[in-house]
């Protein structure tokens, strides 16, 4: 079946109709505005916003099986009418026509599942989501795809000439940001802030190398958010931290995909994902709900948000008992491997409350878990995991951990499939691995290493180096032979090989 022989509501929509049909909804005053203006906040009382979209009753009558066939099909397109997150087009932005879409290669990342070594370490079937094979790296591409393409539909239809986007950043979010608006110069341009000495020589390389005007401040990523805010308040500029909910519709494509991969399954599912602005774990229950209430997935998957113990402003709030007020307390954060989930004051605060409550309330039953994690356990379970045919980060390490810390609550069972968020790429954190190794890690992080896991070059040089002052240096005749004859024959020694007979 041809995509235009489906019938035109459930096509992706090629002409734009922003004629008040996606509105932005305050979670304070329940006001909606209109979203022909970038709003971050709700101009009546400051509180955040998520995006509503009033044909969404119209999806709904379109039954569960009808999305499923046209989803599948949509996946079997060579050239796809719709490409990366914008598989989920009505369900993303429906509004921004195609023609205005920003795609980079993201989303469709891969889900490996963990081999039988790790899954009995673990004590459960589990599997990889390695949001690190995103264009930038990490998963904050595809908040971006979906921010910048509202922004490239604003400027298509007149409503902006020339936008400054900006954003503060644990080093992911600026990676995105930059490399976006880098693709849509000279339309868009990019500065970020960052706290200084606070990102990682890679995540600090990224926006750079992108051409954005990068700024280092003093403090933490919560210092930062304070300086953009201010800046998006005063000037005209474009915020694209997750306070943007652009940003929160386009991740909620980790959640479609996750269904899709699990051929729509999710009654035995279990998704565990790091919590830092709390952004992701937003995008990830708000998916959920959407493609349960469009009868798309059989049931809301269990989901486990997970914190080191050194920035668990969430995992403190839901530790106080259900039954009494609750309260809000942010704190401050202590250094972590973690380092992009470094956050003490979570902008997504609100939206996390109000979805937690909606989505055990829609489920029936407590599916919203929270774990803490220690630094050594991130670290430990990261080094695991790569061991066994991953690319974890240290985030997805903290979701490895927080999906043990969750089996030990009596949250998760064994006989559940997990599907663990790798955020990054484990490349982007690889000091945090040399620290380990090293045994390096100053004070404040309380990692120590695990003697079974660490692993280090060894230098291999001939004895007699006088005659060899290069090693490594091409050199040439019998002196080259006996440098290769050495070498090989310490290599041979240090592996244990058999000589071949
Ligand atoms: C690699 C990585 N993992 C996890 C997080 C936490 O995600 P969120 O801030 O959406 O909670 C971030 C960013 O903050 C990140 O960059």
């Amino acid at each position: 079946m041809k995509l235009d022989q489906f019938p035109e509501a459930i096509r992706p929509r090629l002409i734009p109709k922003p004629d008040g049909e996606m509105i932005y909804r305050c979670l304070g005053c329940r006001k909606e505005h209109g979203i022909e203006t970038l709003l971050y906040t709700c101009p009546d009382c400051g509180s955040v916003l998520l995006l509503h979209d009033r044909r969404f009753e119209r999806l709904k009558a379109i039954d569960g099986g009808t999305w499923r066939k046209i989803l599948d099909y949509r996946r079997m397109l060579k050239d796809p009418a719709v490409k990366g997150i914008y598989r989920y087009h009505e369900f993303i932005g429906p509004v921004i026509p195609l023609s205005s879409v920003v795609y980079l290669g993201e989303g469709h990342t891969p889900v490996v599942e963990a081999n039988a070594h790790l899954q009995a370490k673990a004590g459960i079937r589990f599997f990889y989501k390695n949001d690190g094979q995103n264009p930038s790296a990490s998963f904050k591409d595809r908040g971006m795809a979906s921010a910048l393409s509202y922004i490239n539909f604003l400027i298509q239809e007149g409503h902006v000439d020339e936008v400054l986007s900006i954003c503060a950043s644990t080093g992911d979010t600026s990676a995105a940001a930059a490399l976006y608006a880098a693709y849509l110069k000279p339309k868009i341009k990019s500065a970020v802030l960052l706290p200084h000495k606070k990102v990682t020589p890679q995540q600090l390389s990224q926006p750079l190398g992108s051409g954005a005007d990068v700024f280092e401040i003093p403090g933490v990523f919560d210092d930062c958010m304070k300086v953009v805010e201010a800046l998006s308040e005063r000037y005209n500029v474009a915020l694209l931290n997750s306070k943007n909910a652009w940003r929160i519709l386009g991740q909620e494509s980790y959640s479609y995909e996750i269904a899709q991969d699990f051929d729509y399954a999710m009654a035995d599912k279990v998704v565990v994902v790091p919590i830092g602005n709390a952004g992701n774990i937003t995008a990830v229950m708000s998916g959920f709900l959407k493609f349960f209430e469009a009868g798309i997935i059989d049931a809301l998957p269990k989901i486990v948000g997970v914190q080191s113990v050194h920035a668990n402003p969430v995992y403190r709030y839901y530790r106080q008992p259900e039954d009494g007020q609750r309260k809000f307390v942010p704190m401050t954060v202590k250094p972590s491997v973690a380092q992009a989930a470094m956050i003490g004051n979570p902008v997504s605060m609100p939206r996390v409350i109000h979805l937690v409550e909606r989505y055990n309330r829609v489920a029936g039953d407590l599916r919203v878990f929270f774990a803490e994690v220690t630094e050594q356990d991130i670290m430990d379970w990261q080094l695991t995991a790569n061991r066994n045919g991953h690319i974890a980060c240290t985030h997805g390490g903290e979701s490895l951990a927080g999906l043990m810390k969750a089996m030990q609550n009596g949250d998760v069972d064994s006989k559940e499939t997990a599907i663990v968020d790798s955020t990054a790429h484990a490349l982007k954190f690889a000091g945090f691995q040399d620290m380990y190794f090293q045994d390096s890690f100053p004070d404040g992080y309380a990692v120590r290493p695990n003697p079974d896991l660490v692993n280090r070059p060894r230098y291999v040089r001939p004895e007699s180096i006088e005659k060899f002052p290069e090693a490594g240096r091409p050199l040439e005749g019998e002196a080259f032979d006996r440098f290769v004859d050495a070498v090989s024959g310490q290599i041979a020694e240090s592996l244990d090989l058999k000589k071949k007979v």
